[in-house]
């Protein structure tokens, strides 16, 4: 319901709308196979879908709404006075016409469309559906990978996106949720100079350093290994941990700063160069990562990690990687980011020859 509470509180009713309604479905649906949960549930949706349908105008609907929350709720004298009000208004035929409800247009959304459908794409969940560029094992000069090379997956050129399959394992993946659990707390985004929350970031999430456990010191020499760049603080960021809940998601954006007064350069180690990405958890429904201008849409692979270069090699922000998290249909999702930055990979990712590169 947490997508449903964000248009409901913001006015929204053309999505509270249609979330509620298939909310009320599925509950009237599994009448008599309740406990009593259910039943609160029900009322709360029967109660906020009247209240939607009322604030766009429509208030027959609200009234027969209401009228079904009191056959569970006889006694609730607010609906009761409410329904009064309705009948009130059908009577006098205050409210005429019903204005047809729009989508509302957000000024952050300008890619609305594109990222909804591709969060939407069917096949999203499968990985066939990627382009399908070629596979390879990856040592990378490095003696930590000649053992167990890095498989990876070429997913797009450019913006240069790279899937590796099977970097953790499924102990690995425990442990590190099980180290962020207690920590957990509602994520933030870069607002200015502050971190703020915000309705297009919907998830909670930890940062663990390497000192927190052994597994983590482990993992960050592999990435380190396999993205061949330095990640040794400050050039990279502890490990962010992100647990998204039914509905979470992270709406477009970019990783790297596209303003000098960033919190992100707090850290005088220069932008966010690349993303590694590690989907910690499968995820029943939804959840792809959706690259919005390069129309692409990773679903979520579990134990495997995305990797992306945010700037191109002049430094310039890349405004091809805008990408989002899709919100999650069914189930939870969980991934950890590694952020890494500038300083530090000057001579492993050098300046190209085409300054425009
Ligand atoms: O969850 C995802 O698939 C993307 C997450 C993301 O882009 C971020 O945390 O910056
Ligand atoms: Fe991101």
């Amino acid at each position: 319901m947490m997508r449903m509470g964000v248009a409901y509180d913001t006015g929204d009713y053309y999505h509270s709308i249609a979330w509620l309604e298939e909310a009320v479905g599925l509950f009237r649906l599994s009448y008599g196979s309740w406990n009593p949960e259910d039943r609160s549930s029900l009322e709360d949706a029967l109660d906020h879908l009247a209240f939607s349908y009322f604030m766009a105008g429509n208030i027959s609907h609200a009234l027969s709404l209401s009228r079904e929350f009191l056959h569970y709720d006889p006694s609730n004298r607010r609906v009761v006075r409410n329904v009064a009000k309705y009948e009130k208004l059908l009577e006098t035929g205050t409210v005429t016409s019903v204005e047809p409800l729009r989508r509302p247009n957000s000024t952050r959304l300008q890619n609305r469309d594109a990222y909804e459908e591709l969060c939407q794409r069917p096949g999203g969940q499968a990985l066939e559906h990627l382009p399908q560029l070629g596979c390879s094992y990856e040592t990378n000069g490095s003696p930590y990978l000649l053992l167990q090379p890095a498989k990876k997956e070429m997913v797009q050129i450019r913006p240069y996106v790279a899937l590796y399959h099977d970097f953790i394992s499924d102990a690995e993946a425990e442990t590190i949720k099980g180290l962020a659990g207690p920590w957990l707390q509602r994520s933030v985004v870069a607002s200015g100079e502050k971190q703020q929350k915000a309705d297009y970031r919907i998830s909670k999430s930890a940062w663990l350093k390497d000192t927190a456990h052994p597994v983590v010191q482990t993992l960050e020499k592999r990435m380190a290994a396999i993205t061949g760049l330095d990640l040794r603080p400050p050039y990279a960021e502890y490990l962010q941990v992100v647990n998204y809940g039914l509905g979470g998601h992270y709406e477009p954006h970019f990783d790297h700063a596209t303003s000098r007064k960033s919190p992100l350069y707090r850290m005088k180690s220069g932008n966010r160069i690349a993303t590694l990405m590690i989907y910690l958890s499968a995820v029943g429904a939804g959840g792809s990562t959706a690259f919005v201008h390069a129309n692409l849409s990773v679903p979520v692979l579990k134990n495997a990690a995305l990797f992306w270069w945010n700037l191109r090699r002049n430094g310039d922000g890349d405004g091809d990687t805008l990408h989002a998290g899709c919100p999650v249909l069914a189930g939870d999702k969980w991934v950890a980011n590694k952020w890494i930055h500038e300083h530090g990979q000057e001579f492993r990712r050098p300046c190209g020859i085409d300054p425009q590169d």
